[in-house]
Formats: C-alpha cells, sequence, structure tokens
C-alpha cells in the first residue's frame, strides 16, 4: 500500500494542494459594492420593466447588506410607447464609436441615452464603472431562464453563475456566451465591469406572463443573494460551468427581393438548446417543402423565431456546447 505522501510523490503533485490554491490561485475582487439592475433596455419586454418599476417603488426585495443595489429603466420612451425602441436598439448602441461622439440633440435617442448612461453607470471599461449590472429582457422563443455572459475570461461571473444554476436545480438555467468576433454586440449592461443579460421566455412582447416574471425574480434573488456572500469575505472554490458559445447566425430562407420564403419547421419551433443534427428539418416553405439542416456536426440552436429578430434577419442562432473552468475567488 502506499501512503498519501507516497502517492503524491508518486504524481509529482504537492502534497498541500488544498492549501496552496487558496493561498496561491485565488482571483481576488473588490467588493461588488455598486450594482444596478436594468430593465426596459427594450421597451416591450414586460417582465424586467414591471419587476424595475416595482423595486424603484419599493427596493426591498434588493437590498443586500454592505450592496448599493440600483434599478434603473433604461429607454423610457421606448416603455411608454411599448416598442423596442424609438430610433435605433439601444442594446447595440454603446460602441466606442457612439460614446465617444460628441452629444447633442440631433443624435438618435438611443444614442444619446447610452451617453447618459455611461456617464452615470460607466464609463465603460474605467475603475469608476459599476462593478455589476443585470439587464433583464424577455424574448418570445422557448429559452426558459437564460443568463447571458459576455467573456469567458470573468471569473467572478462564472462563479455567480454556478451558484445560481445550483441555486435552481433541479431547474435549469443555460447560459449563453455572447463572445465572438462578429457576432458580439455593444450591450447596455457592457458599461459595468461585470455584465450580465437575464433572458427569459417565452413571453410574447408587449405581455406579462406570471411564470416568466417569477422565473426572473427568483434568478435575481439568488445573484444577488451570491454577491451578498462574496462581500462577507466567502470563498468560492474554482468550479466548471458549462454554456452555449454562439457560433453560427442563420437567417430565413428569402426571395431574391428579400422576401420571407419559409417558417421555422414544426420539429424545430421551441425547440431551443436541444441538438439540431445534420439532415434534421430546419425550414419549411409556404407549400410545405422542408429545409433541413446541412451543417458539419451537432449544433443547439436557440432564440428560435425571437419577433425581434426578424429585422435583423435572424431566425435563430446555432451554438455549441463547452465546458469552462472558473478559478476560486474571493474578496480583498
Ligand atoms: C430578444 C432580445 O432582445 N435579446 C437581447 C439579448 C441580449 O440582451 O444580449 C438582445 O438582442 O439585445
Ligand atoms: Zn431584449
Amino acid at each position: 500500500m502506499l501512503s498519501s505522501e507516497g502517492l503524491y510523490q508518486l504524481f509529482n503533485i504537492p502534497a498541500f494542494t488544498t492549501a496552496m490554491t487558496s493561498s496561491t490561485n485565488v482571483s481576488c475582487f473588490h467588493e461588488a459594492r455598486r450594482v444596478a439592475i436594468f430593465g426596459g433596455t427594450h421597451g416591450n419586454e414586460m417582465s424586467g420593466v414591471t419587476l424595475v418599476n416595482l423595486w424603484i417603488q419599493n427596493g426591498k426585495e434588493i437590498q443586500r447588506k454592505g450592496v448599493e443595489t440600483k434599478p434603473f429603466i433604461t429607454n423610457p420612451r421606448a416603455v411608454e410607447k411599448c416598442t423596442r425602441y424609438v430610433d435605433t436598439d439601444l442594446n447595440r448602441a454603446f460602441t466606442t464609436e457612439n460614446l465617444s461622439a460628441p452629444s447633442g440633440d440631433d443624435l438618435p435617442y438611443e444614442v444619446q441615452r447610452a451617453q447618459q448612461i455611461n456617464e452615470t453607470f460607466g464609463p465603460k471599461g474605467s475603475p469608476e464603472a459599476y462593478d455589476v449590472i443585470f439587464d433583464l429582457h424577455n424574448t418570445t422563443s422557448n429559452m426558459g431562464c437564460t443568463l447571458i455572459l459576455e467573456s469567458s475570461k470573468d471569473h467572478f461571473n462564472l462563479q455567480m453563475m454556478h451558484y445560481i444554476k445550483k441555486a435552481i436545480a433541479p431547474d435549469s438555467c443555460p447560459v449563453l456566451l455572447t463572445e465572438h468576433p462578429l457576432l458580439k454586440y455593444s450591450t447596455s449592461r457592457s458599461v459595468a465591469k461585470h455584465p450580465i443579460g437575464l433572458e427569459v421566455g417565452p413571453q410574447p412582447q408587449g405581455v406579462l406572463r406570471s411564470n416568466i416574471f417569477e422565473s426572473m425574480r427568483l434568478v435575481l434573488k439568488h445573484a444577488l443573494d451570491f454577491i451578498e456572500l462574496f462581500n462577507e469575505g466567502l470563498e468560492f472554490p474554482p468550479c466548471t460551468v458549462d454554456v452555449f458559445r454562439v457560433s453560427e447566425k442563420m437567417d430565413y430562407p428569402r426571395d431574391t427581393n428579400g422576401n420571407i420564403i419559409a417558417m421555422v419547421h414544426p420539429n424545430l419551433q421551441d425547440c431551443d438548446w436541444e441538438p439540431l443534427n445534420p439532415g434534421d428539418p430546419m425550414f419549411q416553405t409556404f407549400d410545405g417543402t422542408t429545409i433541413r439542416y446541412e451543417g458539419a456536426g451537432t449544433v443547439y440552436p436557440t432564440f428560435i423565431n425571437e419577433a425581434a429578430y426578424y429585422e435583423k434577419q435572424q431566425a435563430f442562432v446555432t451554438t455549441r456546447r463547452e465546458t469552462l473552468a472558473a478559478g476560486a475567488i474571493k474578496k480583498t
């Protein structure tokens, strides 16, 4: 029999792995003291709009020890009109170009708004920026309760998502990783050090569904609990998080005039996060012809038939599964 010491020698690993990890491999972050919850980035996504308005009136539910949590309606004019946006999509407006443009009344409303939001909650990429921003969205797709992660290297967010997934089990909470050289976009939440999107569906635009509303509320509760524990000095050990990384944007089949000539196939409709294999039905033309997926391997479609994406020429997005490693984290 080998002693445990002998085993360590055999595999050439230090005997005090645990102690070493906690003293040398822990990433330290400052306290997550300033947190914002954005609703109404899209004015017709009613769960976020309603929750944020509720919390502006009474913030007790989102208060946590040592955390300043600010609920905020990001696009009030779109909320008033119950439309996605007024001039241009606010959740694409936080580009360096927009944020550094000379301000003025002639700019599109959402670009003016992006500049104001960047002043209040950023500046984007600076040490003064808010620590965490949750941005609340609804989708017409059957995505359930999805967390949107913008960077695979954000260990704080990975740890938070790991915590939320565990807290919500056996219900699932998929993580969509939007890190992609071409498909990534400049979100409202991106002004924070740790941006988190929360996308819950299915819910039609302009409609409130109690199940969707309550599951969004529950994820927010766990997220704020995580921040409180972190600020209290709890160390979170290394972990892994299964994510779906955005891979390819798929448009509807169109004629030469750009008109749509097929719908999402019934076998694919509502099957967000389920495997789509080469040869599987993808679209159905108006005369009943099936158009099949012809990619190289298995993908996991999501945002299937999202209403807001018709104007973006997107029927769904394909993703690939990946496991990310998160290092231990602790407050400095
Ligand atoms: C349906 C919808 O609005 N989805 C969001 C996703 C996100 O926040 O990253 C968007 O397109 O901005
Ligand atoms: Zn949205």
